[in-house]
């Protein structure tokens, strides 16, 4: 490859005419990382193109169901033991009122997030199940999210490897599902790795549950969760592989970019966090790989500095709740969504708040969810600026 791809203009051409090879990636990435100017104004041309001047968030609440897990990663706080102070299993009740107040602060999402499998690894699992009259998480996951559809909110779950008949099960409900491929990457599931001890993310098995979302045609949430210990080729792997799925079945709506943050009480604790500059190439790289993808940061990740991700090519703020925490990291608040509605606008950005589902995938539903969804709905597919501000 010679200099010209290092030459915003060039890699213009070299998009306009056909998508990026790996090695061209590869090569873009390389140059970028001693002067990246040219990849970001690539990216941000890219992203202006195709999501205008909108960057888009859900206003969602945070269901965590239950957290224990059969599997262990080792960057996750989220889990719990049993008699652990965080430890949640939520009853009906407790859902019921927290879909309550969701609906006072105005939320759309109801995002339903458990660990892996947790009845098959602890009795305590199977107790909350049977106390609350379920067989399954999964069917209790079906009755949840009945629940969150009968009060006005949207559900949109995030229970790991669900298998097909699961997924089908809660696609009546759900108007968009999610799981993080993480990386691609085998390497990462050795001894000593990030996913040694989580069967769940052995890239075979969550690329089959994308597979199966993609059969389904379920508008799918995935992501990649970046600064784990992987290099730059398996990110570039991880990301061409979300491609190639979607390119398959065009149900991936939207991909996360999660920057790893340590956890205290984890294995990873002494990790540094990912690195910025990195994560921002990242970012760009994963506009020019897949140029009409929404692409997501969350926010709170990244708080001093998340509005300068909109110059680097994403365009979606993912779910910021008003009223409950990230139980995946704790200790970072979400910003107020008035204040990321300023720091948007600042950076020459609407702000709009979407549905679970993006609108470009509404005909992927049933009749009976699209319906309840246009009651509130703008022109665009957005909510309605006076059911959310
Ligand atoms: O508040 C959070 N929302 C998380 N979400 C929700 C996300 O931010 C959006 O609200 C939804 O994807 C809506 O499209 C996830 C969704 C997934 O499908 C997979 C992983 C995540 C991870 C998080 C998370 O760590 N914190
Ligand atoms: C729910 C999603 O949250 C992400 N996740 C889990 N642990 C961390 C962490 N320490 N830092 C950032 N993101 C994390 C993973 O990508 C998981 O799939
Ligand atoms: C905190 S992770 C939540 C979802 C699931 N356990 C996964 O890892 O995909
Ligand atoms: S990230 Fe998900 S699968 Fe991994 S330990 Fe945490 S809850 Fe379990």
């Amino acid at each position: 490859m010679n200099n010209l791809v290092f030459d915003s203009e060039s890699l213009n051409q070299i998009l306009e005419n056909k998508p990026a090879s790996r090695q061209e990636i590869i090569e873009i990435y390389q140059k970028a990382t001693t002067n990246p100017d040219n990849l970001y104004q690539v990216s941000q041309n890219l992203r202006k193109k195709f999501k205008n001047n909108s960057v888009t968030f859900s206003k969602k609440a945070f269901f965590n169901i239950v957290n224990l897990c059969k599997d262990t990663c080792s960057y996750c706080t989220y889990k719990s033991e049993p008699g652990e102070a965080k430890l949640s299993l939520m009853s009906k009740q407790q859902i019921t009122e927290l879909l309550t107040l969701a609906k006072k602060y105005r939320c759309v999402e109801a995002l339903f997030v458990t660990g892996e499998q947790p009845e098959q690894r602890y009795q305590e699992a199977r107790d909350w199940l049977k106390e609350n009259g379920f067989k399954s998480t999964v069917e209790y996951l079906i009755h949840s999210s009945e629940l969150a559809l009968e009060m006005g909110m949207f559900p949109h779950t995030n229970a790991g490897n669900l298998n097909y008949e699961e997924m089908k099960e809660l696609k009546k409900t759900n108007v968009s599902m999610g799981v993080m491929l993480e990386n691609v990457s085998e390497r990462l599931t050795e001894k000593g790795m990030p996913h040694h001890l989580a069967a769940s993310k052995r890239p075979k098995a969550r690329l089959a549950i994308l597979e199966n979302s993609g059969k389904l045609g379920i508008p799918m949430t995935t992501g990649i969760l970046v600064g784990i210990g992987e290099t730059i080729d398996e990110i570039i792997d991880s990301l061409f592989a979300i491609k190639q799925l979607n390119d398959k079945h065009g149900n991936i709506q939207e991909v996360i970019l999660q920057n790893f943050q340590p956890k205290p009480d984890t294995r990873m604790k002494n990790e540094p966090s990912a690195d910025e500059k990195y994560f921002k190439l990242v970012v760009a790289l994963s506009r020019i790989i897949m140029p009409q993808m929404n692409i997501q940061i969350p926010p709170n990740l990244s708080p001093k500095s998340y509005q300068s991700f909109l110059s680097v090519g994403i365009n979606d703020w993912g779910g910021i709740s008003p009223l409950t925490p990230d139980f995946v990291n704790p200790e970072f608040s979400w910003p107020e969504i008035n204040k990321v509605d300023d720091y948007s606008k600042k950076a020459g950005f609407d702000l709009k708040c979407r549905f679970p589902i993006y609108p470009e995938y509404f005909s992927f539903i049933s009749k009976e969810l699209r319906d309840k969804i246009s009651v509130i709905e703008d022109e665009e597919g957005f909510v309605k600026e006076e059911y959310w501000r």
